[in-house]
């Protein structure tokens, strides 16, 4: 038997991904009452099918790799990577798809957890079709949240639909490794998934439109290529699929370039795109125009244009993370979160009026400025703030400088390392707008960058942060030493 029950929070979010669960909390903390509602997993993407479970894929045969290298290591290792066992440590990364410990988390700090699928059905009011079976009124006295994450793009490609193809899930989530694995799309989750087969044990083709990482630096993605060769991954670039054809025993033959190619698994990681449909923002006027995807535009709080006010304030709709379609990466997400939780609270204090300040806590305005993002392949990719590239289309007055990582960290890491390095100069403030590092090892110098960024540290002052010596951090000395300090 259903059963209708009428609730009321002072905040509804709707998704219980890492971005929705950081509302969820910040409002918490600041007082407030709290509803998280989820149609699937506690956790959300990152926890169960994307960060967490791709680089549990990628550790044990970067670690192996980085021993493979190194004389007096490397001839201590008798194997390859065992790809049972890797599987099972990610199992155990993914609590094997059980979201107990994420509901214990939620119960904690106090948020209440409705399972089932949300829909805005007026304003700050959200109808739930609950996994019991039964159905939820919600009513919000002052905000509802768009935590709901992205879904992915699915090209139109003769055939596809027909075949049976992995998306990111089935990749991170795989319980056994295909001996030929097809990759479409060149891009982060693309190379990252690539490279993770590659090493447990599979023959990997990857095709890609265009360059791989077409928003990184080409030298960048150049030693990436070179870094998915060496493992034995065959890159076909610029190149289109033409058609997909499934066959009798499951296979899937994928055609391009008037070649064909066999494959036991199939991914399409060609994008993804905020997950916004069947959710009724229709019922709140805000809809897609033009016969374009919807996408919400919101300000650096989160707060959504144009939906429909109930007559006592028109700031109730706010959207987070994936869903809003700003970043799509679990940390800026969080840092998103973090910011329209405050501001939520802020408002129904009467703290925050208008749009929130720049850089105070309930503005996002380091996604302007300094988004930092890794792609864990080996070489890794560790960039924060624009390329070269992006700054000088930006109209930037900048310099860039940029070398071959060379220093005695890098080469004790491994006598053959290969790295590059870059940061973007603003000549007009004399502080750095940018950096990328490419090479073993390099993510964790990653913070360094962004700390100098937002903190706008001016070059003659970051002259006096000295790295420590034999470290991979020690490429910043040479930066600034090209730049001519
Ligand atoms: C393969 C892969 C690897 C990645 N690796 C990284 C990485 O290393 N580092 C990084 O920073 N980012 C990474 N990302 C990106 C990262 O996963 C996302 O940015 C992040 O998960 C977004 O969090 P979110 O909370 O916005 O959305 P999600 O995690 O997608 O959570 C949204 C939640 O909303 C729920 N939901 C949706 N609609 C409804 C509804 N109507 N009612 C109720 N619930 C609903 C969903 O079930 C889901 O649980 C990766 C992505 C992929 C695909
Ligand atoms: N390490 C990380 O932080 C990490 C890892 C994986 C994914 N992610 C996130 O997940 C999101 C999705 O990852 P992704 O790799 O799918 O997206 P992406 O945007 O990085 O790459 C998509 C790729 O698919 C290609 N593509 C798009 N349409 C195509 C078509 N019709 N035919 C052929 N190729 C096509 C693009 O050219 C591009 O190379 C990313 O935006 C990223 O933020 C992050």
């Amino acid at each position: 038997m259903t059963a209708e029950s009428s609730r009321e929070f002072d905040v509804i979010v709707i998704g219980a991904g890492a971005v929705g669960e950081n509302v969820a909390d910040r409002v918490v903390r600041g007082g407030l009452t709290a509803v998280i509602v989820e149609s699937e997993l506690v956790g959300g993407e990152c926890s169960y099918w994307a960060c967490i479970p791709s680089k549990a894929l990628l550790r044990p045969g970067n670690v192996l790799h980085a021993a493979q290298v190194i004389p007096g290591a490397k001839e201590a290792i008798t194997g390859t990577v065992h790809a049972e066992a890797a599987l099972k440590h990610r199992d155990w990364f993914t609590n094997n798809w059980q979201d107990g410990s994420q509901v214990e988390w939620l119960d904690s700090a106090g948020i209440e957890l409705i399972r089932g699928r949300g829909r805005v059905t007026g304003p700050r009011e959200v109808q739930v079709d609950g996994l019991d079976g039964n159905s939820y009124s919600l009513k919000a006295h002052h905000a509802v949240v768009i935590a709901t994450g992205s879904t992915p793009t699915i090209p139109d490609i003769d055939g596809l639909s027909d075949v049976p193809f992995w998306t990111t899930r089935g990749a991170t989530a795989a319980k056994e490794i295909p001996k030929r694995f097809a990759v479409l799309g060149g891009g982060v989750a693309g190379v990252e998934m690539a490279q993770a087969f590659a090493r447990l044990g599979s023959d990997v083709t990857l095709i890609a439109r265009g360059r791989l990482l077409s928003s990184y630096p080409e030298e960048a993605a150049n030693l990436v290529l070179a870094g998915l060769r060496a493992d034995g991954v065959t890159v076909h670039a610029h190149t289109d699929v033409e058609k997909t054809e499934k066959n009798d025993d499951g296979s899937v033959t994928v055609t391009f370039d008037g070649k064909t190619l066999t494959a036991d698994k199939l991914l399409v990681a060609s994008g993804r795109h905020p997950a916004l449909a069947n959710l009724g923002l229709e019922n709140v006027g805000v809809e897609a125009q033009d016969g374009k995807p919807l996408r919400l535009t919101a300000d650096a709080s989160g707060l959504v244009e144009g939906p429909a006010s109930d007559g006592t304030s028109g700031f109730w709709l706010y959207a987070a993370g994936d869903a809003a379609g700003k970043v799509l990466l679990t940390h800026q997400g969080k840092y998103e979160a973090r910011a329209t939780g405050d501001a939520i609270v802020a408002r129904a204090n009467g703290k925050l009026t208008g749009s929130p300040k720049p850089w105070s806590p309930y503005a996002h305005t380091a996604n302007d400025h300094a988004v930092p993002s890794v792609v864990f392949t080996d070489p890794e990719v560790a960039s924060v703030g624009p390329s070269l590239e992006q700054a000088l289309l930006q109209g930037k007055n900048v310099t860039g400088v940029e070398l071959p990582i060379n220093v005695s960290g890098s080469q004790l890491h491994s006598p053959d390392y290969k790295g590059w390095a870059q940061v973007v100069v603003d000549e007009d403030r004399k502080v750095i707008l940018g950096a990328t590092f490419v090479g073993p090892g390099v993510a964790e110098l990653l913070h360094s960058a962004t700390i100098a960024i937002v903190g706008e540290v001016p070059l003659e002052r970051l002259w006096h942060a000295v790295p420590s010596y034999p470290t991979i951090s020690e490429v910043w000395l040479r930066l600034m030493e090209k730049y001519g300090l």
